[in-house]
């Protein structure tokens, strides 16, 4: 059984488009399937949950961006149902990282005749001690997640997102931010080691390349089990920074010597103020984190040949 989940406020509206598209095909009309609309921020997750509760046999296909399957993974109860992305959101980063290509149809062909499964580790975290949540792509703490926050705010994202510009809104999110943004001291212990950095812009944690809407934030993020890459930006200029930025888009920002990055199987942030953090994009504050991969895998289908495993 085929149950899709679909956001139909993704990608401005995409996603019922797409849908839509999708009913209309061939290959739609061959499945055993059912559809649920979210409703409201966070009803992916309540659906989610629901399914999940009963696994066997099942795929859920996500068609929204990287909020409605990070809505989606924190709503699994079980790791044994199938997963599938048909991207329709303004970044779809997710759908990058783990080659997910093609035209929805084409997407949906390989779902249901390649029947082809690739596991992916997602990440746990913790804000301020609260329950464990899950990030897929990434989480990013300080400077980035203030850009994320501006550009969520901002009115000219809809309207740039319409016109498949939604890079441009995290570029002039950027800008803005850099103008009153102040580094921050945070406490890093990677693996039990401690680390005070006094001046520290920003340390993300990815779980594949892609962010931001296709930026390579860490180039040589792989998806893996249990290990994680940190990237750390920390005793940079503000001009440095916009420099540093710029060459994000060209892949070529860790050959800066402020960008540190590492490998870690846990990492524990804190910090005496509360300092901003992004997960796939949606944005909170908090103190302190602990990060972590999840131990089991959940089985992303609908991928291309050359990335199954
Ligand atoms: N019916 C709804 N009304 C309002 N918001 C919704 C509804 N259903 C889901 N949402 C919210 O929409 C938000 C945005 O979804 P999503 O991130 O998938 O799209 P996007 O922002 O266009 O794509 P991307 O994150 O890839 O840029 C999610 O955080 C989700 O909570």
């Amino acid at each position: 059984m085929y149950i899709f989940i679909i956001n139909p406020k993704a990608g401005s509206g995409r996603a019922l488009k797409v849908f839509s598209d999708i009913q209309n095909s061939a290959v739609y009309r061959q499945m055993d399937s059912q559809y649920f609309f979210t409703e409201y921020e966070g009803h992916g997750e309540a659906i989610a949950r629901k399914i999940s509760a009963d696994p066997e046999g099942k795929t859920i296909i996500v068609v929204g961006g990287d909020g409605t399957i990070h809505e989606v993974m924190n709503g699994l109860i079980s790791t044994e149902i199938r997963i599938a992305f048909i991207p329709a959101g303004s970044g779809n980063d997710f759908a990058r990282g783990c080659g997910i290509k093609g035209k929805p149809e084409e997407i949906l062909r390989k779902i249901i005749e390649h029947n082809m499964v690739r596991p992916y580790w997602i990440g746990n975290y913790t804000a301020d001690g609260y329950g464990v949540r899950k990030f897929v792509n990434s989480i990013g703490f300080g400077f980035d997640a203030a850009i994320a926050h501006a550009a969520n705010q901002s009115s000219y994202r809809r309207f740039l997102n319409a016109l498949g510009l939604g890079t441009l809104s995290y570029v002039i999110a950027l800008i803005y931010v850099l103008m009153y943004y102040k580094p921050m001291s945070m406490e890093l212990e990677i693996d039990n080691e401690k680390r005070i950095l006094k001046d520290c812009w920003m340390v993300t944690i990815a779980n594949h390349p892609y962010y931001g809407g296709g930026m390579k934030i860490i180039p040589t993020a792989v998806i893996q089990p249990n290990v994680f890459p940190l990237l750390i930006i920390h005793s940079i200029s503000k001009w440095k920074v916009l420099a540093l930025f710029i060459t994000v888009f060209l892949g070529i920002h860790t050959r800066f010597k402020e960008v540190e990055i590492l490998e870690a199987t846990t990492l524990k942030i804190t910090a005496e103020t509360s300092i901003p953090f992004q997960t796939d994009g949606q944005t909170g504050k908090c103190s302190s984190s602990l990060i972590s991969k999840q131990k089991e895998a959940v089985h992303i289908t609908g991928i291309d040949e050359a990335w199954a495993k």
